[in-house]
């Protein structure tokens, strides 16, 4: 599991790790990360032109007075040594970082008031981890001024909020983030992980001095693995769970076909389906066993509920059957929709539920859109309602009911195609039938939704929610074999 931190706690772990430091060496390890970066950077995209590589390329920093700018400036010294042409221009008054601007006075770059308005790499060293939100003006003016072939922010891009991912006010889009030590929330969540580009990490040295819990989590590729249930040779179709899909109707049926194919792609070993599309669900996956009512299709170890299920009496009546089940629940959809109106349905309920709301549907829950602050939104919903949330959106987030955020890291646009949340939903019931854990279900689904949406999209072709249903095995076992051989995946 790999995690963003909050800046206190960067700051913490910074602390007690610069106390076993000489001053300064924590500023030049992250002053060296950055240059290096910076000058591969140069040379790729100046190799492209058939010029040269550092050497006579043309860089601006803009230089906010604390050490986020100190961290930019000595870089750029470093690029300056190289012979890059650099600009430096301090966008809070005068006020810089005195030994790094002198430092690359040294090194023959310069303070200026106007810079060129081109420049190959443009160093955004304005705010790190102790910025407010929003930007001073003079930096908002120089990035509209200035044409730059790419954008590096420095440890964040300035302007986001660090702890939230929350973009209240004007921030720098950056091409490539270079983040010091750790991630930070605003690298992973809300609008502000859309405005980091690449992200690259820098070793400083800090990992052993973090908190062994960080804000958010992040899933990697040996989680997953190590979340898997792998069938053994003992295994039967029911020891590996059994999923029930109650979802679709006569004018839905399309949601009750995606729905089971999410569920046939994930680790169960037996799909039943309940609702008034079975005729469509026999007909498309002859695997699935159908039945028209919930309480006729016998026991099962998850039930996913809701999607084009419908909001009248009969679907209510359903969903409550659903909920008297002792197994683990995904409700989605029309189910949230219900929950809305009639939070009391779930008052009973012992056994784990996971709910997975889009902004429109956690306002029918919450009363009130998502607040910028997606990991605090949903983790609000979730302790309210005593369950696991999944906040859909590019940067997906899951917050299970004790306060556990995670980011998902795989999500891509091409999955904002109508029914991929049916597929993701019936995948997701599959891996709770399974034996995962709530939150653990979640976090595994929209990791392996994200990554087979990459996959059916490859190559920029169009997706569809059923090449989504069809790509999962594939990011099932692609992720499960970078696990075994990390060096596999890019
Ligand atoms: N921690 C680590 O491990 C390491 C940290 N390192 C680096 O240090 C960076 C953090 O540096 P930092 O603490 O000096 O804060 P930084 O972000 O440069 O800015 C603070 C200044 O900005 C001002 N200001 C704030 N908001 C503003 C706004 N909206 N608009 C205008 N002004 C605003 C604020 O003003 P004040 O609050 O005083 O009024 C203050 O003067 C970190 O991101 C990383 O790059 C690495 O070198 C080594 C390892
Ligand atoms: N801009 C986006 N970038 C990445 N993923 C997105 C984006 N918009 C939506 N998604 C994902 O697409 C899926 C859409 O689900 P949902 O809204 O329930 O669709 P439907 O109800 O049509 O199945 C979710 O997994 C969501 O996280
Ligand atoms: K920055």
């Amino acid at each position: 599991m790999d995690g963003a931190w909050s800046a206190a706690a960067v700051r913490r772990a910074e602390s007690q790790l610069m106390a076993q430091l000489p001053p300064g060496t924590l500023m030049q390890r992250a002053a060296a990360g950055l240059a290096t970066e910076c000058a591969r950077i140069l040379m790729q995209q100046r190799r492209k032109r058939g010029t040269a590589g550092v050497y006579g390329s043309t860089v601006i920093v803009l230089a906010g007075p604390g050490d986020n700018g100190g961290d930019a400036l000595f870089a750029a010294a470093r690029l300056a040594r190289r012979g890059a042409r650099v600009f430096a221009v301090p966008v809070m008054g005068d006020r810089v970082h005195p030994v790094a601007a002198a430092a690359l006075t040294r090194a023959g770059g310069r303070l200026v008031a106007t810079p060129p308005r081109h420049c190959d790499l443009l160093l955004d060293g304005v705010l790190g981890i102790g910025g407010r939100p929003g930007l001073p003006g003079r930096a908002i003016d120089q990035l509209a001024a200035i044409d730059a072939d790419t954008i590096v922010a420095v440890d964040v891009p300035s302007g986001v909020d660090v702890d939230t991912g929350a973009v209240p006010g004007s921030a720098v889009t950056a091409d490539v983030t270079v983040a010091f030590g750790s991630r930070k929330p605003c690298h992973v969540l809300g609008r502000a992980a859309l405005l980091v580009g690449r992200l690259v990490l820098v070793d400083i040295g800090l990992a052993p001095y973090l908190d062994p819990h960080p804000a958010v989590r992040v899933a990697d590729d040996g989680d997953l693995a190590a979340w898997w249930h792998e069938p053994g040779p003992d295994d039967d179709k029911y020891t590996r769970g059994v999923v029930g899909v109650a979802a679709g109707s006569e004018r839905y049926p399309g949601a009750a076909v995606l729905a089971t194919s999410g569920a046939l792609a994930g680790p169960s070993g037996y799909v039943r389906y309940a609702g008034t599309a079975a005729e469509h669900v026999r007909r498309r996956h002859p695997e699935v066993v159908c039945t028209q009512e919930v309480k006729e299709a016998g026991r099962v170890q998850a039930w996913l509920a809701g999607p084009g299920f419908g909001t009248d009496e009969a679907a209510l009546a359903e969903l409550r059957h659903v909920l008297e089940s002792p197994a683990p629940v995904v409700l989605d959809a029309d189910a949230l929709t219900l929950i809305g109106e009639y939070p009391s349905v779930l008052s009973q309920r012992e056994a784990p539920v996971v709910l997975t709301p889009h902004d429109r549907e956690y306002e029918r829950l919450y009363g009130s859109p998502p607040a910028e602050d997606r990991g605090a939104a949903a983790a609000v919903l979730a302790k309210r309602l005593n369950c696991t949330v999944l906040l859909k959106g590019h940067h997906t987030v899951v917050a299970s009911s004790d306060g556990e955020v995670w980011a998902n890291p795989t999500g891509r646009p091409q999955l904002a195609t109508a029914g991929s949340g049916d597929v993701l939903a019936g995948f997701m019931a599959s891996l709770l039938a399974s034996g995962m854990g709530g939150a653990k279900a979640a976090v595994a689904a929209s990791y392996l939704h994200g990554l087979a949406g990459g996959i059916a999209g490859a190559g920029h072709r169009t997706v569809t929610a059923s090449d989504v249903a069809r790509a999962l095995p594939l990011a099932v076992g692609a992720t499960l074999t970078a696990a075994e051989t990390p060096s596999k995946r890019s």
